[in-house]
């Protein structure tokens, strides 16, 4: 499993056909940083007058594109530049070299025009008035992004009846729960129905319910709306249950983008198919299917989905000798990512 720091771009669900919602090229951003001050009291004279800085390469060498409707995962451990980039794409900071283009707009330099397209939810930071409820909130929405009143009608209707809001559209904010305040902030970031939705950990905190709704939901308003989906989360159920592409980004750098099937398949090792025939033990031969232990009746086969389909290697594993028992073990996304990072980490303590 060799990934280090390039990109490794195998991306297969950009249709030429569809519109690229997102492009970023060659983006890098820094920060700027004080140096730290040297002791002293002539340092400290020194400073009033000129403070000494250095510059923080957050994420360098940025490519990547985004088509309309993609339900993309961005993931990387704390301190790889997701923030950065996910401000960059919603016009929050301004890249410091290479170029931004979503919806057909530079978001940084347009960000009122910017703002009509984008919803964002981050965390657990609320754009709701803590003592109104929704209802009102929604309707001074509706005024600001100048939202017509049947489209207005019509999304919330829609948010209400998916995200499960009735018991509560008229509670004030401060007295809902954090799932119902989730729910609630969800709804009030797509009113105006924008094309991109940015999310920045959207289940954290929530019980296994809430996250399992919330995420059906994403799913259900992709479908229903073609809405793109940016989600940035440390929750692989998250990638798992919503994403089709993922992208990690690790010391500033893209270092995977691609399929999720193809991640697994690459670094998680493959499908593992643990398979117990009635009283024949003679594995089955085909080059796609690896057998990688073989005691008495039982045989556990790997493959790769990408080569045969679940469908089809149980139905060859089966074809000549019944089968006793069956059973499917996926690479865990979780261990597969925990170990990358880990050997990046190593690679970067080496160097
Ligand atoms: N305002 C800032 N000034 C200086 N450095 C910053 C600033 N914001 C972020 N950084 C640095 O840039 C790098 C990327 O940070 P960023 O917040 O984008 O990472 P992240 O992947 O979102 O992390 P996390 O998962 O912890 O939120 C880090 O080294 C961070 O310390």
């Amino acid at each position: 499993m060799e990934l280090g720091h390039q990109a490794i771009s195998q991306h297969r669900f950009i249709k030429k056909e569809l519109y690229p919602m997102i492009e970023v090229h060659d983006v890098s951003k820094s920060y700027r940083v004080n140096r730290p001050r040297r002791e002293g009291w002539l340092a400290a004279v020194q400073s009033l007058y000129a403070r000494a800085y250095d510059w923080k390469t957050a994420v360098s060498g940025l490519n990547f594109h985004i088509t309309e409707g993609e339900l993309v995962g961005f993931i990387g451990p704390n301190g790889a530049g997701k923030s950065t980039t996910v401000k960059m794409l919603s016009g929050v900071l301004t890249p410091t070299s290479g170029r931004i283009i979503t919806n057909g707009i530079e978001p940084s330099r347009d960000r009122k025009h910017n703002a009509m397209h984008i919803g964002v939810v981050f965390g657990q930071r609320s754009q709701l008035y803590w003592d109104l409820p929704m209802d009102d909130t929604f309707r001074l929405f509706q005024r600001m992004y100048r939202i017509d009143p049947a489209v207005f009608r019509r999304n919330v209707d829609f948010m209400v009846e998916l995200l499960e809001m009735k018991g509560f559209y008229r509670t004030p904010i401060r007295q809902l729960s954090l799932g119902q305040k989730m729910r609630a902030n969800l709804a009030a970031a797509l009113l105006h129905d924008p094309r991109i939705l940015y999310l920045d950990e959207p289940t954290i905190g929530l019980d296994v319910i809430a996250k399992t709704n919330i995420r059906r939901f994403l799913k259900e308003l992709n479908a229903e709306k073609k809405t793109t989906v940016i989600l940035t989360t440390h929750d692989m159920d998250d990638i798992e249950e919503v994403c089709e592409r993922l992208m990690m980004i690790d010391d500033g750098q893209i270092i995977y983008d691609g399929g999720l099937q193809a991640f697994n398949s690459q670094f998680g090792g493959g499908t593992m198919l643990e398979v117990e025939y009635k009283g024949c033990n003679a594995p089955l031969d085909d080059p796609r299917l690896q057998v990688v232990a073989h005691t008495g009746n039982n045989v556990t086969y790997q493959f790769d989905r990408t080569d045969i389909s679940l469908g089809e290697a149980v139905s060859l594993v089966s074809r000549r000798h019944e089968l006793r028992d069956l059973r499917l073990r996926e690479p865990e996304l979780e261990k597969t990512i925990g170990m990358i990072y880990t050997k990046n980490k190593r690679q970067r303590e080496l160097k």
